[in-house]
C-alpha cells in the first residue's frame, strides 16, 4: 500500500484543532463538585444542568478556533452551533468516560447521570454509545478532529451556505482519515467506524430532545444558555 503522509497544511490544521480541544475543558471546581455535592435525583440533575452549561461555553469557545469558522456567515456559524451541541456533547461525555477520569469520577458520573431523572428509555442508547465509543480507543487528535466534523454537518437546519460548511467539513475529513490510517494501520475499517459513530449521535440527538420534553413536562428548570441552545421555552 502506498505510504499516507500528512501534508504540512494537514499538520498545521490538525494541531490548531487538538490546542483547541485541549485548551477548552470544563473548568476542574465544576468537574470536582461531581464528588462533592450529594446525591439526589434534584441535586444531581442541577449538577448535570451546570455541567452541561459550562460544556456548551467550552464547545463555543472551541468551535470559534476551528481553521474557517469565524470567515463563515454569522447566521451559519449559529445554526452550525445550535444544531450540533447536543452530538459535540455525548461526544465529549462518551470521552470522557472512556478516558477513565481520575479518581473514580467515572463511576460518580455515572451514577448521577443514572439518577437525574432521565427515563430509562434513554439510558440505555446513551451508555450503549459511550461503550461504543471507548471501545473505539480514539487517540486525541481523533477524538478533536471528529468534533470539529460533527459541529460543522452542513445538513443542519437553517445552514445557508451549504458549500462553504462542506469545504470545510472536507478537509478535515481529510485529515482524518489519513490519521487513522496512521494511528490504526491494523484496522483497515477503522475511519469508517469512527464515521458509523456520528449516524449513533444522530439518534441520540432525537432520543435528547425527548429527554428534554420529558424533563420540561416535570417542570424542570434550564439555565438560560441551555435555553438559548435548545430552543427550551
Ligand atoms: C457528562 C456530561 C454531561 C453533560 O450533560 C448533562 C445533560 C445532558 C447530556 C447527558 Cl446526561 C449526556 N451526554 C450529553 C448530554 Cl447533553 N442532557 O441534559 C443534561 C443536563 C441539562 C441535565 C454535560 C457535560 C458533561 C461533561 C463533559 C465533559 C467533562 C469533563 C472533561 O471534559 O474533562 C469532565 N467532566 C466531569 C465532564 C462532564
Amino acid at each position: 500500500r502506498e505510504k499516507v503522509e500528512m501534508t504540512k497544511e494537514q499538520r498545521a490544521l490538525m494541531k490548531a484543532i487538538v490546542d483547541a480541544y485541549n485548551r477548552h475543558q470544563i473548568p476542574q471546581d465544576v468537574a470536582k463538585k461531581l464528588l462533592q455535592e450529594q446525591y439526589s435525583a434534584e441535586e444531581n440533575f442541577l449538577l448535570l444542568t451546570e455541567m452541561a452549561t459550562s460544556q456548551v461555553q467550552v464547545l463555543v469557545e472551541f468551535t470559534k478556533n476551528i481553521p474557517g469558522f469565524l470567515s463563515l456567515d454569522r447566521e451559519d456559524q449559529i445554526a452550525l452551533l445550535k444544531g450540533s451541541t447536543v452530538e459535540a456533547m455525548f461526544l465529549r461525555s462518551a470521552q470522557v468516560f472512556s478516558r477513565k477520569m481520575p479518581n473514580g469520577h467515572t463511576v460518580v458520573l455515572e451514577e448521577r447521570i443514572r439518577k437525574s431523572g432521565i427515563p430509562d428509555e434513554f439510558m440505555t442508547p446513551m451508555f450503549n454509545f459511550y461503550k461504543s465509543i471507548g471501545e473505539l480507543h480514539m487517540v486525541q487528535e481523533e477524538q478533536a478532529i471528529l468534533t470539529a466534523i460533527t459541529i460543522l454537518m452542513p445538513d443542519r437546519p437553517y445552514v445557508k451556505d451549504h458549500q462553504a460548511v462542506e469545504r470545510l467539513q472536507e478537509t478535515m475529513l481529510n485529515v482524518l482519515r489519513k490519521l487513522c490510517v496512521l494511528q490504526h494501520p491494523q484496522e483497515q475499517q477503522y475511519f469508517a467506524r469512527l464515521l458509523g459513530r456520528l449516524t449513533e449521535l444522530r439518534t441520540l440527538s432525537h432520543y435528547h430532545a425527548e429527554m428534554l420534553t420529558s424533563w420540561k413536562m416535570n417542570d424542570h428548570k434550564f439555565t438560560p444558555l441551555l435555553c438559548e441552545i435548545w430552543d427550551v421555552q
